[in-house]
C-alpha cells in the first residue's frame, strides 16, 4: 500500500464489474476488491479505507443494506452506490438510511467514477479537518475558540444556497435543503416554479454545491428556440450541415463536459425533439448536426419549466420515458404571493445589491412603499419585483423610497387586494349598531381610494365627490394617515 495515496473499496458480486472499476481507479487511488459483503467487511477491518464504492443489486446483500452496516461501524468510510439507471428514484429514501454520499448510476462513465472518487477523499479529508477543528475548539481558550470558528466559516461559505434570499421561516428553507442534499449526487432533478421564481438560481446553487462545481454550468432556454436551432446549440453543427452553417459549432453539451447544462423551459420542446434529448440521456452521446461522429460527454442534465410536467406527460403532449429521465426528484418554487414573509428580505437585499450597481445609495423603503409591495401579487415573481425596486431606485429623489416611485399598476394591485384583504362583505355581516358599522364601511372606501390614487387627496376627494377640507376630517375622524396607515384594521 503507497502511504500517500487514498485507499479505495470496491464491492460488487461480478467479478468484471469489480475489474473495470478497479482498472478505472487503479491509476490514482489504492484499490482494494471484495466480490461480496464479508470479504468487503474483512478488508474494512485491516485496511485504511476512506471510501467504497458498492454495488447495489448482490445476491446476498444490497449494497445499501451493507452500507448501512458500514456507516454504524465506520462512520468516517465516504459511501458511494452504484445502481442501474431504474433505481434512482427508489435510491433517494436510501441516503438517510445508508448516509449515501453519491450514487452513480449505470451505464457509468470513467470520468464519473474518478470524480467521485475525488470528492469521496476530499470529503473525507474535510471530515477529518472538521473533527480536528472541533476537538481544537473544545480545548482552545475563548479567545482563540473566534479563531477556530472563522476557519469553520470559511469551509461553510461554499454553501451556495445561500444566494436565494428569504426570510427564516421561509418555505425556501425547505427547497434548498433537499436540493443541498441531492447536489453531490448525478441524479436529474426537475425545477418547477412560475416564471421568476428563481428556478435557474437554484439551478445554479445545485451545480456550485455539486462535485462538478469547477465545471462549466450552462442555461439554454428551450422554449425559445426552434427545433433546428436548438439541436445545433445543444449538440453542435459541422461546417456545411445547413444553409448559414458558415463555421463548425461546439455544442453546448459538449463544451459543459464534465459539468452541468440546465434545460429550461423543457415543457415547450417538440415531440421531435423530446426523441432527440431522450437518446442523449440514454446513450450519454452527442452527434453534431451533419456529422457521422459521435462523442461521449458526461454532462448533469436539470431541468426546468414553469408548466406543469406530470399533466402534460397525462396530456400525451411529453413523453414519460423522457419525464422519468429527467425527475429523480422534483422540486417546485412556490411563486412570491404564497410567500410574502421573503418579501421584506428579498426587497432590502435587492435594494443593497442594485443601490451598489447603480452607485446611487438609498436607505430602505417608507411604510406605506412596503404596504403596498406586501400586498401586490407579483405576477412576475422575484424578476418582477427586481424590476420595480430598480425603477424605484432610478426615480428616487431621497434616502427612502416612497410608494409614490412604484408603477401605478402595483399601487392599484395593492389597493385591490387590500380591499379583498378587509372584505366589505365582512363589513356588512358584522354586528352592532347600524352607525358604527357604516363607519367602518365608509373608512374602509375612504383606504381603497387613497390607496388607488396614491394618497393624491385633491383626485381621491374628486372621486368621492367630497371637497379637500371635507376628506381630511373625515380622515383625521378615522385615524387614517398616509405612514403606515396601510392594512390597519377599522
Ligand atoms: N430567492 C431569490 N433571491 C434573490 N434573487 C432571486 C431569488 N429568486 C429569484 N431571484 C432573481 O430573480 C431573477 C429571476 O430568477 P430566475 O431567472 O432564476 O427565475 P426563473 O424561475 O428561472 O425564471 P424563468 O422561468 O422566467 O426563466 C434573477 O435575477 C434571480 O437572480
Amino acid at each position: 500500500m503507497t502511504a500517500t495515496r487514498a485507499g479505495i473499496l470496491v464491492v460488487d458480486d461480478e467479478p468484471r464489474s469489480v475489474e473495470v472499476i478497479a482498472r478505472v481507479l487503479g491509476e490514482d487511488f489504492d484499490v482494494h476488491t471484495a466480490l461480496g459483503a464479508a470479504e468487503a467487511l474483512k478488508i474494512l477491518e485491516n485496511e485504511w479505507i476512506q471510501a467504497i464504492f458498492c454495488d447495489q443489486r448482490m445476491a446476498e446483500r444490497s449494497g445499501v443494506d451493507l452500507l448501512t452496516e458500514v456507516r454504524a461501524r465506520w462512520p468516517e468510510v465516504v459511501r458511494i452506490i452504484v445502481t442501474g439507471y431504474t433505481d434512482p428514484t427508489d435510491m433517494i429514501g436510501a441516503i438517510n438510511d445508508a448516509g449515501i454520499y453519491q450514487f452513480i448510476t449505470k451505464p457509468w462513465h470513467p470520468d464519473q467514477l474518478l470524480l467521485a472518487a475525488q470528492g469521496a477523499t476530499r470529503l473525507y479529508q474535510l471530515q477529518r479537518d472538521h473533527d480536528r477543528l472541533s476537538l481544537e475548539l473544545k480545548l482552545a481558550a475563548p479567545a482563540a475558540q473566534a479563531r477556530v470558528l472563522e476557519r469553520h466559516e470559511k469551509v461553510l461559505a461554499n454553501f451556495h444556497f445561500d444566494t436565494l434570499v428569504r426570510a427564516p421561516d421561509s418555505p425556501l428553507n425547505e427547497i434548498c435543503r433537499q436540493a443541498a442534499q441531492v447536489a453531490t449526487f448525478d441524479i436529474p432533478v426537475l425545477i418547477l416554479g412560475e416564471t421568476g421564481t428563481g428556478k435557474e438560481l437554484l439551478a445554479r446553487a445545485i451545480h456550485y454545491s455539486s462535485l462538478r462545481s469547477e465545471q462549466p454550468f450552462f442555461a439554454v432556454n428551450c422554449g425559445a428556440i426552434p427545433d433546428e436551432l436548438l439541436e445545433s446549440e445543444l449538440f453542435g453543427h459541422k461546417k456545411g450541415a445547413f444553409t448559414g452553417a458558415h463555421t463548425q459549432r461546439i455544442g453546448l453539451l459538449d463544451q459543459a463536459d464534465g459539468g452541468t447544462v440546465l434545460l429550461d423551459e423543457i415543457g415547450d420542446i417538440t415531440p421531435a425533439f423530446q426523441v432527440k434529448l431522450l437518446r442523449f440521456l440514454q446513450e450519454g452521446e452527442i452527434r453534431p448536426v451533419g456529422s457521422n461522429e459521435v462523442r461521449r460527454v458526461n454532462v448533469r442534465v436539470l431541468a426546468a419549466t414553469h408548466r406543469e410536467l406530470a399533466c402534460e406527460v397525462r396530456a400525451g403532449r411529453f413523453r414519460e420515458d423522457l419525464y422519468y429521465r429527467l425527475t429523480a426528484l422534483t422540486l417546485t418554487l412556490p411563486p412570491l404571493r404564497e410567500r410574502r414573509g421573503d418579501l421584506r428580505a428579498l426587497t432590502q437585499r435587492l435594494l443593497d445589491h442594485l443601490s451598489a450597481t447603480h452607485g446611487k445609495r438609498a436607505k430602505g423603503f417608507t411604510a406605506e412603499a412596503l404596504g403596498c409591495i406586501e400586498a401586490y401579487d407579483w405576477p412576475g415573481n422575484v424578476r418582477e419585483l427586481q424590476n420595480e425596486v430598480t425603477r424605484m431606485l432610478v426615480l428616487a429623489g431621497g434616502e427612502h423610497l416612497g410608494a409614490d416611485l412604484l408603477s401605478p399598476h402595483v399601487v392599484h394591485g395593492a389597493a385591490a387586494a387590500s380591499a379583498k384583504a378587509m372584505p366589505f362583505e365582512t363589513a356588512i355581516r358584522d354586528s352592532g349598531p347600524l352607525k358604527d358599522r357604516i363607519e367602518r364601511m365608509e373608512a374602509l372606501i375612504l383606504m381603497e381610494t387613497l390607496v388607488r390614487c396614491r394618497w393624491n387627496k385633491s383626485r381621491a376627494a374628486e372621486e368621492l365627490g367630497l371637497s379637500r377640507v371635507g376628506l381630511r376630517a373625515k380622515l383625521e375622524r378615522y385615524g387614517i394617515a398616509r405612514e403606515g396607515a396601510f392594512g390597519r384594521s377599522h
